[in-house]
């Protein structure tokens, strides 16, 4: 095989299958999952920029990007081993080399997140822990508002430049660093039991809702992660969800699910993701509220080189002082994986 076609076979993981070389620079693939044959240039390495990480393949072989500046909040829906972990992995992974503050909430009990611990700035575990961390999130926004209503006021006559409403115009000495929320099976939140739980719950959601709406400017964004995310969940579901203008679609159960997820989006993304089969898990729809879509797929990326790669970049977690109270236990590493470890990587030509 061509030297070229092994670079590609590298960078690409199982993903992608050489078939031949075209000309200099230009192979033949298959792209398993998507089934079909592209002709693809050399890839190179996508340099997204801060907050824009790529993090699956698109069907024209190109790179989908998450741009948290451009879609600030976005929501990951899929059935039970659909590849929702697995596209989170890749995100949480990417983000981890950039100076972005990593926070999870993971009501499984933590097992999709934890491995992730050392780059994690806080973690809540269970309903209990995520009700005291999101007023926590909510103080931290409204500390960046007062930043930044303090810096529009600084004296008169400031510069029209240095005048802003966003994190983004603060000098970068003053700016505060991005935080992402991911949170992972989002209907653990929303379940009661109890009534002093459902006031828990609608105090949650409040929370979330106000983060939603408000997070963009202060530099917080939300990666909402479920099963499903409809009415049925309770008060405030559908709210939060309109807030999600991103969304992932992988396979799903039913019709209703998709259209949770795309409906609002465009009905033939809703189709297409009901056409993903079993077999396929890592393939999704992903769209966002201006009506775009592509079909997408994750690179496989194992849980342990993802987290080999979170301790690796766990230095350079910025430090946010009101989190450290939620800071998660870091087991050490364990013996023989400490050192460099190859991942995946979505590239483009
Ligand atoms: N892009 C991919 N390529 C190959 N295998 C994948 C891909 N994505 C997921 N898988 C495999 O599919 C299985 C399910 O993936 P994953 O755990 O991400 O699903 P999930 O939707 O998070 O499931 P659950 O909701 O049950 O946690 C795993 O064995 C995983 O290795």
């Amino acid at each position: 095989m061509a030297a070229s076609a092994e670079r590609l076979r590298h960078a690409w993981g199982v993903h992608a299958v050489y078939v031949r070389d075209i000309k200099p620079g230009v192979v033949e693939l298959r792209l398993v999952g998507f089934d079909v044959l592209r002709k693809v240039r050399m890839p190179r390495r996508v340099d997204g920029g801060l907050l824009r990480v790529p993090v699956a393949l698109r069907e024209d072989a190109t790179a989908f990007l998450r741009d948290y500046r451009a879609v600030p909040h976005e929501l990951v829906l899929g059935a039970t081993l659909s590849g929702k972990s697995m596209y989170l992995r890749n995100l949480l992974t990417e983000l981890a080399a950039q100076p972005v503050v990593l926070v999870g909430i993971d009501c499984k009990r933590g097992v999709e997140l934890s491995p992730f611990a050392a780059r994690l700035s806080a973690l809540a575990t269970d309903p209990e822990q995520a009700a005291e961390l999101l007023p926590v999130l909510v103080k931290e926004m409204e500390d960046r508002y007062d930043l930044i209503k303090t810096r529009q006021g600084i004296t008169p006559g400031t510069p029209d430049e240095l005048i802003t409403s966003d994190v983004w115009g603060l000098p970068e000495s003053e700016r505060p660093a991005p935080i992402v929320l991911f949170i992972d099976e989002v209907a653990e939140l929303f379940l009661v039991a109890t009534r002093k739980e459902e006031e828990r719950r609608d105090e949650m959601v409040t929370q979330l809702i106000r983060l939603a709406q408000l997070g963009r400017a202060a530099g917080i964004y939300l990666e909402v992660c479920g099963q499903r995310f409809g009415a049925e969940l309770g008060k405030g579901a559908t709210m939060l969800r309109a807030q999600l203008t991103g969304r992932v679609c992988h396979r799903v159960n039913d019709e209703a699910s998709a259209k949770m997820a795309l409906g609002d989006i465009a009905p033939e993304a809703a189709l297409a993701a009901c056409a993903i089969a079993a077999e396929s898990p890592g393939l999704a729809v992903a769209g966002d509220t201006s009506g775009g879509w592509s079909r997408i797929r994750t690179p496989y990326l194992s849980l342990a080189d993802a987290a080999a790669a979170c301790r690796r970049t766990a230095h350079i977690a910025p430090d946010v002082a009101a989190l450290k109270p939620f800071r998660p236990y870091v087991p050490p590493a364990p013996a023989g994986l400490s050192g460099p470890v190859a991942t995946t990587k979505p590239v483009t030509e």
